[in-house]
């Protein structure tokens, strides 16, 4: 998730530096170290945690030098909480943000929520940092912005998934794999650019729109939630997420 944020992050002014054991094919301009040590003595007005939230308590400790007079910790992982990670880093100012894939394109959806001791000048700084990277969405709580990882954060992973099986589907009514998958990301892209215009009517009316008194969509759409079934199934999953991201805390 870091290198997709980093990918638009590059275009702003400022300088970047990457701490990565392993990282190569980063953009032009940033500068990367294997280890903390090549920059100890260096202050950041802004060090993002990107490790996997179960890392945080090993790796995080020793940036508490690198923050420099003003600066602030900007966490993407999951769950993990903002008090926790304060009070691990010496009572630093922290802003916790959860960012989607899509960042990697410029098209992600961001929570945001300010932790403990960070100003309204920090989230500022990090609210216009993630809007380089989609469009965001600041909450007041952390319980908040676990059901935003719930929805938004993990939520690629079900849309792909659910585009996996959609085509999956299309493979055993004759199609190849490659009209499969034009045929669904298309549907699926057309029908979301439509109920993304301003003027878009909402949703069940937009379902309706497609769907002919006794003709196919009905027919299909019967088959896939008449019994509540796909709705029962996402509600499992968001509440699954929230439930993984409260854990993580
Ligand atoms: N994936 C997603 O869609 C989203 C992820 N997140 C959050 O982003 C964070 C990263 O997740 P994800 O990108 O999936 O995981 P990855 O494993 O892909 O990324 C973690 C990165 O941290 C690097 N790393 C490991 N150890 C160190 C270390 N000691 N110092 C510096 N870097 C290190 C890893 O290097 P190496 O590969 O060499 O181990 C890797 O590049 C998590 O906290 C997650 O909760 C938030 C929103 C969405
Ligand atoms: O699966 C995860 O834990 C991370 C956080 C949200 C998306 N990926």
């Amino acid at each position: 998730m870091g290198s997709a944020l980093l990918s638009q992050w590059v275009a702003g002014p400022e300088s970047v530096t990457v701490v990565d054991p392993m990282a190569s094919d980063l953009p032009e301009g940033v500068a990367l170290v294997p280890d903390r040590e090549k920059i100890a003595s260096q202050r950041f007005d802004c060090i993002v945690a990107a490790v996997k939230p179960q890392l945080i308590d090993e790796v995080m400790p020793a940036y508490r030098e690198n923050i420099a007079p003003g600066g602030y910790i900007l966490s993407i992982a999951a769950g993990y909480s903002a008090g926790r990670l304060s009070r691990l880093m010496g009572d630093a100012p922290v802003v916790r943000t959860m960012p989607n894939l899509p960042a990697a394109i410029g098209r992600g959806v961001s929570g945001i929520c300010p932790g403990p001791h960070a100003s309204s000048d920090h989230l500022v700084h990090a609210e216009a940092f993630m809007r380089r990277a989609g469009s965001t969405i600041t909450v007041d709580s952390e319980e908040k912005l676990d059901r935003v990882t719930a929805v938004a954060g993990s939520g690629p992973g079900y849309v792909f998934e659910i585009a996996r099986a959609y085509a999956e589907a299309a493979m055993a009514q004759g199609f190849d794999e490659d009209e499969a998958r034009d045929m669904v990301l298309g549907t699926m892209g057309g029908a979301v650019a439509m109920a993304s215009e301003p003027s878009a009517p909402g949703l069940e009316e937009l379902r309706n729109s497609v769907t002919s008194k006794g003709g196919t969509t009905a027919a299909g759409l019967d088959a896939l939630n008449s019994d509540d079934g796909l709705s029962d199934r996402l509600h499992a999953t968001l509440q699954a997420a929230y439930d993984r991201a409260v854990e993580l805390r």
